[in-house]
């Protein structure tokens, strides 16, 4: 369990970039949903050692990760936003050449673990081409592999299927989910259905805050019998928002279909919807926008 408690980071130039920040995270996989700006790599790199915050704790298991930062590391895989560099080493090489730093020393225990985890990404195949020439969703396997040397406890991925194809971006979540069975593993994003497609629990973040955290099935039925949709045409859509609270618009066989935010039946041909995590997503954010 990784438990954060009351997590501030203010930026040298006075950006909160968390402000009182306290999240729970049991084992499976949890989301961590917001948009651009919201805090999420900042809460990343932090639980990930590699800041270290204004205030607040982070314990992961027995770990006090701020005070005992070194313990946390052996047992994280992270896979950050920016991976960087991609050498025209082999995937093979790379791969052995990080198992080295992570404290592989033995040679046939390294190549073990180095075939498994190859394989376990599905780069068996390719395993002797260049890095450099894979695809997006090859990268970001790549990157699960070596986030796993040494079988973490806890795993971070951030924003991890930005720039994928669909299929790239299923393939890269099937085998994320297959890894969380009973491990740590957030994943962070601002794609809605990569959380509500995987993730057992997730936290909305905006503005450097938690804003909801919960099942996203929980978090659907809360919002059950609010959620109204119509079909209009595009140069209706002015005026809806203005009369109403739109909190999604989806083009639909050239059509606009609104979803609105209403304790109550609007009328004027809306019907009722059941809500999804979009929906859950877009009303959190459009009522933040409206309490600002
Ligand atoms: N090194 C830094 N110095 C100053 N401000 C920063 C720094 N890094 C991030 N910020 C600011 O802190 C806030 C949170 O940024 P952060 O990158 O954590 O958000 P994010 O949710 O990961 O966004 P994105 O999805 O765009 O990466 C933003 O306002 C950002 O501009």
């Amino acid at each position: 369990m990784l438990k954060i408690e009351n997590l501030t980071h203010v930026y040298p130039n006075g950006t909160r970039a968390l402000d009182n920040v306290s999240l729970e995270v049991p084992a499976g996989m949890f989301g961590l949903l917001g948009p651009n700006g919201a805090g999420k790599s900042t809460l990343m790199r932090t639980i990930a050692t590699l800041q270290v915050p204004t205030s607040g704790a982070i314990r992961f298991d027995e770990i006090d990760v701020l005070a005992q930062p070194d313990a946390l590391r052996r047992t994280l895989g992270y896979l950050p936003q920016d991976f960087g560099v991609y050498p025209r080493v082999s995937a093979y090489d790379m791969l052995n050449h990080l198992a080295v730093l992570k404290g592989y020393s033995d040679g046939r225990e390294r190549k073990e673990a180095v075939d498994a985890l190859l394989n376990q990404v599905n780069l068996w195949a390719v395993r002797n081409k260049a890095i450099a020439g894979f695809s997006g969703g090859m990268r970001q396997r790549f990157g699960i592999a070596q986030a796993l040397i040494g079988q973490p406890r806890l795993l971070i991925v951030d924003e991890p299927t930005a720039g994928l194809d669909p299929e790239e971006s299923n393939r890269f979540l099937n085998l994320l989910s297959e890894v969380a069975e009973d491990i740590v593993v957030i994943l962070s994003t601002h794609i809605v259905q990569d959380i509500s497609n995987l993730c057992q629990r997730t936290a909305i973040i905006a503005g450097g805050r938690i804003v909801q955290v919960g099942a996203p099935q929980d978090l659907i039925r809360d919002m059950r019998g609010r959620v109204w949709k119509k079909a209009i045409d595009k140069q209706e859509l002015d005026a809806h928002r203005e009369a109403y609270d739109v909190i999604a618009t989806r083009l639909s066989g050239g059509r606009t279909v609104i979803h609105v935010l209403a304790d109550s039946d609007p009328g004027n041909g809306f019907s009722a919807v059941e809500g999804d995590l979009e929906d859950v997503y877009f009303s959190t954010l459009s009522s933040l926008r409206r309490a600002a």
